[in-house]
């Protein structure tokens, strides 16, 4: 079997692209490329996706799982793959994508397939990219892309794809996340915004303990989604009414997420919604 130095396979690597969370997300004003500068916290979770890249003779893309929406040509996966074939000599592969992690949730799922094929090209062709190198790449895929580059809880600003690294350790607490049976598109999300400067950056709040985060921290996009799928506000104030220390939408909808100090019971939410417990 052909392998690389380091004596891995060069016909086949799998990979497990995961979620992330928005804590807080402060849309602060619209950019002259249509673009909304942003500030928020990216937190890695513990929901994820199977990525599998074979050498083949024809480039291919096929899925199992979740249902994803589009054209196969249009998955981020796929786009990948043509981005790095404009510097890269490549190989044909054929992709397969066991999809697991909910769409339209704000959860940066098709963002995470992205940038994980990205860093598994790199590792199976041995691309020599660096995070650097690999980042850039990933910002040209999607805003969230670059995050899941290094997969680590960061502050982020502009259109969320720049980084300050933060020291945030949510391992302590029991995160539940609930997944309504509505999917939200990000740019219909925009649509709905109104951008404002901030008073007090997330990079300082986020410092605060868990129990100030109720009172400072909001997700700018709850306000206009609330209005339109009430349901998902009612899933919020169903966390809450759990024990939830800090709970709120991710991202730009529709999965709501609560952190709690113990794993909570969130049977009475099943029937209507999906339910991940201790992401
Ligand atoms: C806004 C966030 C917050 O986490 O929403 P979620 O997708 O996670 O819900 C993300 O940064 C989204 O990242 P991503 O989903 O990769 O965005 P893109 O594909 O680049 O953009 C989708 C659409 O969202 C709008 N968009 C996105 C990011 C941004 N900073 N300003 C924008 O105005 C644009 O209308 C764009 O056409
Ligand atoms: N690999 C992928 N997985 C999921 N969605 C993808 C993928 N590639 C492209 N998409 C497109 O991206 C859209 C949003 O996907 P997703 O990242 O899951 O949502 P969100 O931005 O809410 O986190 C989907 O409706 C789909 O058309």
């Amino acid at each position: 079997m052909c392998k690389n130095t380091r004596g891995v396979s060069l016909f086949s690597m799998i990979l497990f692209p995961n979620a992330k969370i928005n804590i807080g997300l402060n849309i602060t004003e619209r950019r002259p490329d249509g673009y909304h500068n942003l500030e928020t916290i990216f937190y890695p979770i513990n929901i994820k996706d199977a990525l599998e890249v074979v050498v083949s003779d024809k480039l291919s893309f096929e899925s199992s799982g979740l249902d994803i929406p589009g054209r196969v040509e249009d998955n981020l996966c796929i786009k990948g793959y043509h981005l790095l074939k404009n510097d890269h000599d490549l190989p044909p592969v054929s992709i397969h994508l066991h999809k697991n992690i909910p769409i339209g949730a704000g959860l940066g799922g098709g963002s995470a397939d992205a940038a994980y094929f990205i860093r598994l090209m790199n590792q199976q062709f041995e691309l020599g990219l660096s995070v650097e190198e690999m980042t850039g790449y990933a910002r040209k895929l999607g805003a969230d892309c670059a995050f899941f580059i290094e997969n680590k809880p960061v502050f982020a600003f502009e259109k969320g794809d720049e980084f300050e690294s933060i020291k945030l350790d949510l391992s302590n607490y029991k995160i539940a996340l609930v997944m309504p049976d509505v999917h939200i598109s990000t740019a219909e999300a925009f649509r709905g915004i109104k951008p404002s400067p901030v008073k007090e950056s997330l990079f300082d709040l986020i410092t605060e303990p868990i129990t100030e985060w109720k009172k400072n921290i909001k997700n700018d996009f709850e306000a206009s989604i609330f209005k339109n799928h009430v349901e998902i506000r009612g899933v919020k104030a169903a966390l809450y009414e759990a024990g939830a220390i800090y709970a709120s939408m991710s991202g730009s909808g529709a999965s709501v997420f609560g952190i709690f100090e113990q794993t909570p019971d969130l049977q009475h939410l099943e029937a209507e919604n999906e339910v991940f417990y201790d992401v």
